[in-house]
């Protein structure tokens, strides 16, 4: 039980942001004085400084020699930061299976191939013991990490699924998540990260006590993608950037040990991705609660609105990682998923452009499954982990398997995690607060 009088004051809200004009094209001077700004660490962060976005703006159109020049200067903050974690060299993902909860959902992003009518799915949602199914099947791989991801309030739209709530005895989806997630933790000792959409204060703090990390994308600030017909987010309520920037704010006054991130090319201008960067780090810097910033390509789907529209251009997203990591602050991972490199069906392509993400200055693949597909991306598998070791140790670095809560949370317990959930945590951690390796049950 929650009570609203055991919630933190109402922080002041984050200013609006303003509506960017598309940039014009930066001279390859004006890219080489950013990056002397950003050489001498004095790029600002605050999404409201003119200055700040003009630099983060400019430093995202960096190509040639000064895109080399803008992931080595991003290579450098990496290796400073996981020397500061104390990590030095060490790149993490976290072994995990991805629950598909319900793939029915109230919003119509035009990129997604996730969401579906309830004719297409054998149920509205998956059964209780269905997720534990995937679970156990996980943890017999040796997986940490159950992912729930899932439509948003999906009974808002479909009667399929608020009859299937009724009858299980549910009000909403939240409640099935939580009560699922609180069955994995407790009959399975996996440990669930919660990326359901939008949730609001009350509701971070009852799904606190079920998952010790949690996430939302921010996708982008341009709010004209919401709001105008034919955006990407057009018809996707959820999607308002407004509302999402809140519930990044309210993760961090609940405590909540979070991930979010950007899409990269799903219509948004440099100015608007560099506005999009900068909000997050700044709530980075006030709630100190966000563990890791995804800068995840968009990749055009057969049977979405946008299938005809072009992947984002890889030297863009590169330029988008680097920037990334170089506003946020130390301590703030950056991922990449390892499944959306390369080109399809070529491992080649893909091991190279593997290479180039830890150049721009990843340091974390994410969640990787031997299981389960991606269900976001489906037509694009993981890849095995020996491959990822391999080019992770070509670049210098160690591939090492990670918990879905970051050690600089795990070292402080009584400030990121419910009492429940120290006992789980720690059973699953080594000394530096990654994942304790398990061994597949088959090899034991
Ligand atoms: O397999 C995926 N995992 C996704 N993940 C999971 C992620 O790879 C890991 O589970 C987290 O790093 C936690 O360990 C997300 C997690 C979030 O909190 C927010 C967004 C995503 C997006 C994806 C995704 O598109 N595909
Ligand atoms: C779970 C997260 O996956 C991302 N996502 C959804 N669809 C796509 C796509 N076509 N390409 C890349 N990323 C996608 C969104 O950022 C969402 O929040
Ligand atoms: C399947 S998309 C990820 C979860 C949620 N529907 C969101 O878009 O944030
Ligand atoms: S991206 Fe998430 S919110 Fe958007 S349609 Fe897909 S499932 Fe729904």
């Amino acid at each position: 039980m929650v009570f609203l009088a055991d919630l933190p004051d109402p922080a002041p809200p984050p200013r609006g942001l303003v509506e960017l004009p598309e940039p014009a094209e930066p001279s390859r001077t004006d890219v080489r004085v950013a990056l002397g700004r950003a050489a001498d660490g004095a790029l600002a962060d605050d999404p409201q400084d003119p200055a700040a976005l003009l630099d983060a703006t400019t430093l995202l159109a960096a190509r040639g020699e000064e895109l080399d020049a803008l992931l080595g200067l991003a290579a450098t903050r990496r290796d400073a930061h996981l020397r500061a974690e104390g990590r030095p060299g060490v790149v993490t993902y976290s072994p995990k299976v991805f629950v598909p909860l319900t793939r029915l959902c109230r919003d119509r992003c035009h990129y997604c191939t996730f969401a579906t009518v309830p004719g297409r799915l054998p149920a509205a949602y998956l059964e209780r013991d269905e997720v534990l199914e995937i679970a156990r099947a996980g943890a017999a791989q040796g997986c940490t990490e159950v992912l729930f991801t899932l439509g948003d309030r999906p009974e808002e739209r479909w009667s399929a699924a608020r009859d299937w709530l009724v009858a299980h005895g549910l009000g909403t989806t939240l409640d099935h998540v939580h009560d699922a997630a609180q069955a994995v933790l407790h009959e399975t000792g996996m440990l669930p990260h919660l990326n359901p959409g939008v949730m609001d204060l009350v509701e971070l703090q009852r799904l606190r006590a079920v998952a010790p990390s949690m996430g939302m994308m921010l996708e982008t600030t341009a709010t004209r993608l919401w709001s105008r017909p034919g955006g990407a987010h057009y018809g996707s309520p959820d999607k308002e950037p407004a509302l999402r920037r809140r519930v990044v704010d309210d993760a961090g006054r609940a405590r909540v040990p979070f991930t979010s991130g950007i899409l990269v090319g799903i219509g948004e201008h440099r100015a608007e991705r560099a506005q999009s960067l900068l909000v997050l780090a700044e709530s980075a810097r006030r709630g100190e609660h966000l563990q890791e910033v995804i800068v995840q390509n968009f990749r055009a789907k057969p049977d979405t609105a946008m299938r005809g529209e072009p992947d984002a251009e890889f030297d863009a997203f590169v330029a988008a990682v680097a920037v990334a990591r170089l506003i946020m602050p130390r301590g703030v991972s950056v991922q990449a998923p390892p499944n959306l490199a390369g080109d399809l069906d070529d491992s080649a392509s893909a091991a190279q452009d593997q290479a180039l993400l830890l150049r721009a200055g990843i340091d974390d693949w994410g969640g990787v499954s031997p299981v389960t597909p991606d269900h976001v991306n489906p037509e694009r598998p993981w890849p095995g982990l020996d491959a990822l070791r391999d080019v992770t140790a070509a670049a210098g670095f160690t591939l090492t398997p990670r918990l879905t809560i970051y050690p600089r949370y795990v070292r402080d317990p009584n400030r990121w995690l419910h009492p429940d959930l120290v006992d789980p945590v720690i059973a699953l951690a080594d000394p530096d607060g990654l994942a304790r390796v398990r061994r597949p049950a088959a090899a034991r």
